[in-house]
């Protein structure tokens, strides 16, 4: 019933997605690296749809469904919600739009993410959007998003940080060692941060034309 994926959907091999093919970039990098603002500006100028997986989570709270309540829990704490969640909420979205390529923005966070993500669609990413900054900058910009979120608190945001260390470096690791991860300077503002990711997003042929 409702909008819910059915259960069955993740527990084969194959997926819907191993079908529609998407090309997928994963935007990666701590909390309040810039992720969702420089996914904004890679939409408007590169024709991506984008994937917040905190938001699809957000709003799957918001939707009063029944893992409602333990996602709010685990995002107030900062943990990561089981993957098979997250992955269910990002196969519909992609399964619903009609554009067949995607930033999946905050995903995979760790190890399982990525194991999990891999093994239930097939997809690869093309690459890794790294935004790398500092936690002093991170901090700095939290406490003033001003977006009313539960996790935006100085505590939170702590537990956060060493998930990241802990748990979701790991992954950019991996995607490193595979040669799949574009590296950006994040703590420099938002206009020149955005001129660094145009240069990953841009053909290489556009380049030499330009
Ligand atoms: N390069 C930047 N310089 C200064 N502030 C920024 C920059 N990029 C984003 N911000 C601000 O920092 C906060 C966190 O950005 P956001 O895009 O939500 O990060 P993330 O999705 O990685 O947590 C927001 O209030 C945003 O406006
Ligand atoms: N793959 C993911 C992404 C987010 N989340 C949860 O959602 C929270 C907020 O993620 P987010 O991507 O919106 O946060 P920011 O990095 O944008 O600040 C995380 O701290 C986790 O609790 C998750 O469990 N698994
Ligand atoms: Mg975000």
């Amino acid at each position: 019933m409702g909008t819910s994926i059915d259960a069955a959907h993740t527990e084969g091999t194959e997926s819907a997605l191993s079908v529609k093919k998407p090309k997928v970039v994963f935007v990666l990098g701590g909390p309040g690296s810039g992720k969702g603002t420089q996914c904004a500006n890679i939409v408007e100028h590169f024709g991506y749809t984008h994937l917040s997986a905190g938001d699809l989570l957000r709003a799957e709270i918001n939707s009063g469904s029944e893992n409602g309540t333990m996602i709010q829990n685990m995002i107030s704490e900062g943990v990561i919600v089981p993957p098979e969640v997250t992955i269910k909420l990002l196969e519909k979205a992609i399964m619903e739009s009609e554009n067949d390529k995607f930033l999946i923005d905050g995903f995979p966070r760790n190890e399982e993410n990525r194991a999990m993500f891999e093994s239930v669609t097939g997809i690869v990413p093309e690459f890794v959007l790294f935004f790398d900054c500092s936690e002093e900058e991170m901090e700095r910009r939290l406490l003033s998003r001003n977006q009313g979120r539960v996790d935006d608190n100085i505590d939170t945001i702590r537990k956060r940080f060493k998930v990241f260390v802990e748990s979701s470096l790991s992954v950019i690791n991996y995607y490193n060692s595979k040669g799949r991860v574009r590296k950006i300077d994040a703590a420099k503002p938002v206009a020149e941060v955005f001129e660094a990711v145009k240069a990953v997003f841009t053909p290489v042929d556009d380049k030499a034309a330009a």
